[in-house]
């Protein structure tokens, strides 16, 4: 929490504005920062200066590592995070290559689970991964990324968290995610939960041992009509940081794609100051 309140008041205090043409937006910006999570104890990273809806951060994950491409679906699976981008981004309506309303496009798990390549053959990313490391495999190309630049024009959003690389040592499970772009109230609130609890997840069902989950960002920013409750947040005390629990049934990537719901994870003595609602930028 405390690596958190201090990139908060890093962007607070040294951060530059810098126009952003796709919301219209000035945003105040820091380059580069560097997280850590310690999965192996435990300390789950979830904000406590202010209420998280940490099951939305979850469930966008699974709507991830399920390879869906509609905002309709992460609905069902507990989070309306997607329905702005999918249906209120004048860019996005306009493309031809939307499908629809909730139609999100060739995005994020899409790219994960089926990544077409120059033969038109699909390439499944993260089973590749899975399938290593159940066999104590980690090839130094264990990476499941998002990010296609062939494909921008097939979705709504470039991915933000973009890259996940696992790396095995022995037992011993670490996963590096990669972030090219931080709405740092908003975000990265989703953002630092889904990287404690990808490496858990998979560590998981792969029966390893999770160490340490590296979280690296390059654009952090505050946005403009975010800064006068990003200075209140900043104000209060962190709490504990608490723990998660997973249902110890799921032990495959097909008991993910198929029966899991948020009702499989659990946090346990999660104490929060009270909830701020910070404007979102479509
Ligand atoms: N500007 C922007 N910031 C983001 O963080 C973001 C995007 N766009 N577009 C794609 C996804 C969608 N994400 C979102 C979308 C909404 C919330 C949000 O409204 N969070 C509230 C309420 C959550 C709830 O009630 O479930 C929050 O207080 O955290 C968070 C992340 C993260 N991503
Ligand atoms: O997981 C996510 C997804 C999105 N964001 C934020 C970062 C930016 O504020 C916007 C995306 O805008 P771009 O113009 O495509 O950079 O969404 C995030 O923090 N985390």
């Amino acid at each position: 929490m405390n690596q958190y309140l201090e990139l908060c008041k890093k962007i607070i205090n040294d951060g530059q504005w810098v126009e952003n043409k796709r919301t219209n937006k000035k945003c105040l910006t820091l380059i580069n920062a560097d997280l850590q999570y310690d999965v192996e104890n435990n300390v789950f990273p979830i904000i406590t200066t202010r209420k998280s809806f940490w099951k939305s951060a979850i469930a966008e994950l699974l709507g991830y590592i399920r390879g869906y491409d509609n905002a309709a679906d992460f609905r069902k699976l507990g989070t309306k995070s997607w329905d702005a981008n999918a249906n209120d981004n004048s860019v996005w309506l306009s493309n031809p290559n939307r499908k629809g309303l909730d139609d999100m496009g060739r995005v994020y798990g899409v790219q994960g689970r089926s990544w077409v390549n120059s033969d038109g053959c699909v390439i499944d990313q993260l089973k590749k991964i899975i399938n290593n490391l159940n066999s104590g495999i980690d090839d130094r190309g264990e990476i499941l990324t998002f990010y296609n630049p062939g494909e921008f024009d097939k979705g709504c959003l470039r991915p933000c968290m973009h890259t996940h690389t696992f790396s095995l040592i022995n037992e011993d499970l670490y996963l590096t995610s990669y972030q090219r772009s931080c709405d740092v109230p908003l975000g990265l609130n989703f953002n630092q939960i889904q990287v404690f609890t990808l490496l858990k997840l998979v560590a998981q069902i792969t029966r390893k041992k999770p160490k340490t989950a590296y979280h690296k960002i390059v654009n952090a920013h505050i946005y403009e009509d975010q800064i006068d409750l990003m200075k209140v947040q900043i104000e209060r005390k962190p709490f504990q940081s608490p723990s998660l629990n997973i249902n110890p049934d799921i032990k495959s990537l097909e008991d993910l794609e198929s029966w899991v719901t948020l009702d499989d994870f659990e946090v346990i003595g999660y104490e929060h100051h009270d909830a701020i609602k910070y404007p979102f930028s479509v």
